[in-house]
């Protein structure tokens, strides 16, 4: 049994999401067997996402029939990431944005973060929303981050998640006026002066619109994709396209649309009933050729977790469980888009 032999056994590994095997995409980085191990390193970038998972465990059925026992290491290839970016030890970092304010983005950022959170993955929340920022209120943290004697801050950990907001620094009451340089001053600091530690995933929740901050944040962070969030109606929508050229025009990869508020559950009844129309999120991502990642019912017990208590996400009930699908469809497309940089970057560099 050697090298070729498990590349061979491998090539029946199809992948869930680019269409081809794993050793003709090149996501087999190394093959090493030895003394009755084999150790693979494979170019999985998504931690936790089912459809990664999947491949690991398709591989390991491929190299049962072997004997040997397998040792699988997850990491992306050297030099996909230029040497001088920010934030290395933080391997995807997500924005959640929307064209409209008030359609629930900040929500599905906490949702979002908290379900990958729950699914196991180190996770960061940061609160990028310097005009509004409400987080902070949502997770029930009044405790801010701690300064070390470097002038760093540690960021307080609340859910499983480590959380940095505008709102630790300034009081939630004063009024911020900032202008465009101030806020890249002060986005780069929260983020860079910030000890995240390594992580699987940060989750960055925007001010609502195509803004400074927007600009600032696409400009300085390497994100991996972004999240658009609108609801059922048509406004909300138009504005939801303006986003997605902004994303577009700086090409950052969209994970896909998110809708909101997308039917009422009537806790009364039990029923469900369709306010702002529901179904138009779903047509705008099929428009666009966009993955459509879940639809969030418009529940009071969002809004009553989100003022203060449990991010709904960790409770049980459809709600919570369409918050997890969510997560999940996030996590997998994240892992289609850095599978496929993976990919890409294998078979454009000459091997050795
Ligand atoms: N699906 C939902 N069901 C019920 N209430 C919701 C839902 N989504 C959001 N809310 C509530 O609506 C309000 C606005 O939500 P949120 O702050 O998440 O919106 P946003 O888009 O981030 O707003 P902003 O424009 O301030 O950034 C909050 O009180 C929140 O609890």
């Amino acid at each position: 049994m050697d090298a070729d032999d498990v590349l061979s056994l491998l090539s029946s590994v199809e992948d869930p999401d680019l269409d081809d095997d794993i050793v003709s995409l090149g996501l087999v980085n190394a093959v090493d067997v030895d003394d009755g191990t084999i150790r693979l390193s494979l170019a999985l970038g998504a931690p936790y996402a089912p459809h990664e998972s999947q491949i690991a465990e398709d591989v390991r059925e491929a190299l049962a029939e072997t004997g040997h026992e397998v040792e699988l290491t997850a990491a992306m290839p050297a030099g996909l990431r230029s040497e001088d970016e920010v934030l290395p030890n933080i391997q995807n970092i997500i924005a959640v944005a929307s064209g409209k304010g008030g359609v629930g983005k900040s929500t599905v950022s906490v949702n979002l973060a908290a379900g990958l959170a729950e699914r196991g993955a180190r996770v960061g929340l940061f609160d990028a929303d310097i005009y509004g920022p409400n987080v902070p209120r949502m997770v029930e943290s009044d405790e801010g981050p701690e300064a070390t004697d470097d002038r760093t801050l540690i960021p307080p950990e609340r859910y499983g998640m480590k959380l940095m907001s505008m709102d630790f620094l300034v009081g939630a009451d004063d009024p911020v006026i900032w202008r465009g340089p101030m806020v890249h001053k002060v986005l780069t600091q929260l983020v860079e002066d910030v000890e995240w530690g390594s992580l699987d995933y940060l989750v960055v929740d925007l001010p609502p619109g195509t803004g400074d901050t927007q600009l600032t944040v696409l400009q300085t962070l390497p994100l991996t994709g972004a999240v658009i969030v609108t609801t059922p109606q048509q406004v909300a929508i138009d504005d939801a396209v303006k986003g997605l050229r902004m994303f577009g025009e700086h090409e950052t990869p969209v994970l896909g649309i998110a809708e909101n508020m997308s039917s009422f559950r009537c806790p009364d009844c039990g029923g469900t009933h369709d306010i702002f129309g529901s179904g138009g999120g779903e047509a705008f991502a099929d428009e666009e050729n966009l993955p459509f990642l879940g639809a969030i019912p418009l529940d009071p017990a969002i809004r009553a977790g989100g003022d203060g208590g449990t991010p709904i996400v960790r409770e049980d009930g459809d709600t919570a469980d369409a918050f997890r699908t969510l997560s999940e469809n996030v996590a997998n497309n994240v892992g289609v888009v850095r599978r496929q940089q993976a990919s890409n970057h294998t078979k454009s560099t000459p091997e050795q």
